[in-house]
């Protein structure tokens, strides 16, 4: 690893190239890698969490252990491949903090050791995922890469379920490439391997393998049975900020490793890794490299998903309609600074898990949103607000209404986001464009009451979710966007200093 604080410029003519860097201070051996992972969705996160970890695990461990090499496999864009490929899979990653004193620190990444097309090399991709070597198949494929329905169970009407269901041994979805490859390895005697969700969905393994077994069981039940009855899909935790891609980010390799890169990843320092320990065959020794592996995710997810998922859509959906760009700009604010910590009091006294565990994290949280060395936009954190609504905060509402905590905070970010999506603009008029769902678009500028967009008719709470998200977009209407965060502070923490 290099790590130089004042780097001299170098001009760009001088510039090494990332595969030149890792020949001269290779960690490991490159060539002696084998395959032993899977991954679908080599984007961004990705590359800045899972091969991350990867790296450092082989950088770490002798040559009995460089078998967790990892092969990438796209299947809806070969962007990363045109990037990655004339530089052999290498890449830089800069972790970058306002607040550590060793502010940027870069590293080239070497544990991915080809991304292929799955389109492309579907047969190659099956057969690699029914090789001896391979026991992981892990995914990062966005929520849309399961092609779940509302209430999380297969859209078996979805166009790409439908023509894999059709040709089962061509597939085009990670859920067809999952359910043949153990199929094959089931016709050869082989221990499945084990399936991995690395996706931000609540119990992203329970999500991920009844969509496996649905798919199965409309092909062949006694695979489906098999699957059920052999294969694993451990549920994850996984968290690590890594924004959309900026302009300045080749600044950093650049700079920090004199090297030209054609891909490289900005990240922030922490990074986290929950792991259910239900593994069928092999897997890295992770526990030696900082990956937390437990028998219960349980608690890790209420942490995460609440103070950390849901708080970051709650200030990106405050931020969009007052118009502001980045995190943490907004969480700078002293409005919102205030609000966000009676917020995550509120979510505390909702949330089952002991008080004191959530104060370290919270705190943490607000420290991480605040890293203004990571411009991460508010526009990537309220992209997909309609299902975040109903994965992050809906379960929030839930217990908020079950433990009579008041609602009035938890739904404020909500009607601001409801506004910004009808009117297509932020309070002072600047354009939104929400990156979201278009039916759920649809139903905000039709004028659907909060219920009906979520789908809550039926429930218990609806009514008292509706009153509080009317109230609070009149207040917002009636008194502006950050007077209603103060008015909504108000009696809470006055007497605290609120750190900027
Ligand atoms: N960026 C972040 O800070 C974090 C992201 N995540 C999770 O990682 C996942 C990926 O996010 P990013 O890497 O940031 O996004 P990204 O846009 O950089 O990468 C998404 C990847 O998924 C693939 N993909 C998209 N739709 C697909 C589909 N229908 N079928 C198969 N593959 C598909 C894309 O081709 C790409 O490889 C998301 O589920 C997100 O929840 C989790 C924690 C942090
Ligand atoms: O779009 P998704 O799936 O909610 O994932 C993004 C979330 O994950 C994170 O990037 C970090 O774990 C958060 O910044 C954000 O809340």
């Amino acid at each position: 690893m290099v790590n130089l604080l004042k780097p001299p410029s170098v001009p760009s003519s001088r510039l090494a190239t990332v595969t030149g860097l890792w020949r001269q201070h290779s960690l490991y051996d490159r060539r002696a890698l084998k395959t032993g992972i899977v991954h679908f969705g080599p984007g961004r996160f990705f590359r800045g969490h899972l091969a991350y970890i990867i790296h450092n695990y082989l950088a770490q461990k002798d040559s009995q252990e460089q078998r967790w090499g990892i092969c990438g496999v796209s299947l809806k864009s070969q962007q990363t491949i045109t990037r990655l490929k004339p530089q052999r899979f290498l890449y830089t990653l800069t972790k970058h903090s306002s607040c550590a004193q060793n502010r940027e620190e870069a590293q080239v990444i070497g544990s991915i050791r080809e991304i292929v097309n799955g389109r492309d090399k579907c047969e190659y991709v099956l057969e690699k995922m029914a090789s001896s070597s391979v026991h992981l198949v892990t995914l990062t494929i966005t929520q849309g890469g399961y092609h779940l329905d509302k209430n999380f169970n297969l859209d078996t009407a979805n166009e790409d379920i439908a023509h894999d269901l059709q040709n089962p041994s061509i597939p085009t979805t990670a859920i067809g490439f999952i359910v043949e490859a153990l199929r094959r390895r089931r016709d050869r005697s082989m221990t499945p391997f084990t399936t991995l969700s690395c996706d931000n969905l609540p119990r992203n393994g329970d999500i991920l393998q009844k969509a496996v077994l649905a798919y199965a069981e409309l092909i062949d039940p006694q695979l489906a049975e098999y699957i059920r009855d052999n294969a694993t899909f451990p549920n994850t935790v996984v968290d690590r900020i890594v924004p959309q891609e900026q302009e300045s980010d080749s600044n950093y390799p650049n700079r920090l490793l004199q090297v030209r890169d054609r891909a490289p990843i900005v990240t922030e320092p922490f990074w986290q890794f929950v792991v259910e320990d239900k593994f069928t065959g092999d897997r890295p020794k992770w526990e030696d490299t900082g990956v937390t592996m437990t028998s219960d995710i349980t608690p890790f997810l209420y942490m995460k998903s609440r103070f950390l998922n849901a708080v970051h859509s709650f200030i990106a959906c405050l931020a969009v309609r007052a118009g502001i760009e980045y995190m943490h700009e907004a969480i700078t604010l002293p409005e919102f600074n205030l609000f966000t910590r009676l917020l995550m009091d509120d979510i505390a006294a909702a949330t089952p898990v002991p008080r004191e565990m959530c104060e370290q994290y919270m705190e943490q949280v607000l420290l991480r949103l605040s890293n203004e060395a990571l411009p991460d936009t508010t526009e990537r954190i309220s992209s997909e607000t309609a299902r975040k609504v109903g994965k992050y905060i809906f379960p929030i509402l839930q217990d908020a209404y079950s433990r009579k905590v008041s609602m009035k905070r938890i739904i404020l970010p909500v009607a601001a986001w409801l506004l910004a999506v009808r009117e297509e603009a932020s309070e002072s008029g600047q354009p939104y464009h929400a990156k979201d769902t278009q039916s759920a678009i649809t139903a905000i500028q039709e004028g659907a009451v909060i219920s009906g967009i979520l789908g809550l008719e039926n429930c218990e709470q609806t009514e008292v979710v509706d009153n509080e998200c009317q109230q609070a977009l009149r207040d917002i209407q009636t008194h502006g966007l950050l007077t209603t965060l103060k008015n909504y502070s108000e009696g809470g923490l006055l007497n605290e200093t609120v750190s900027a």
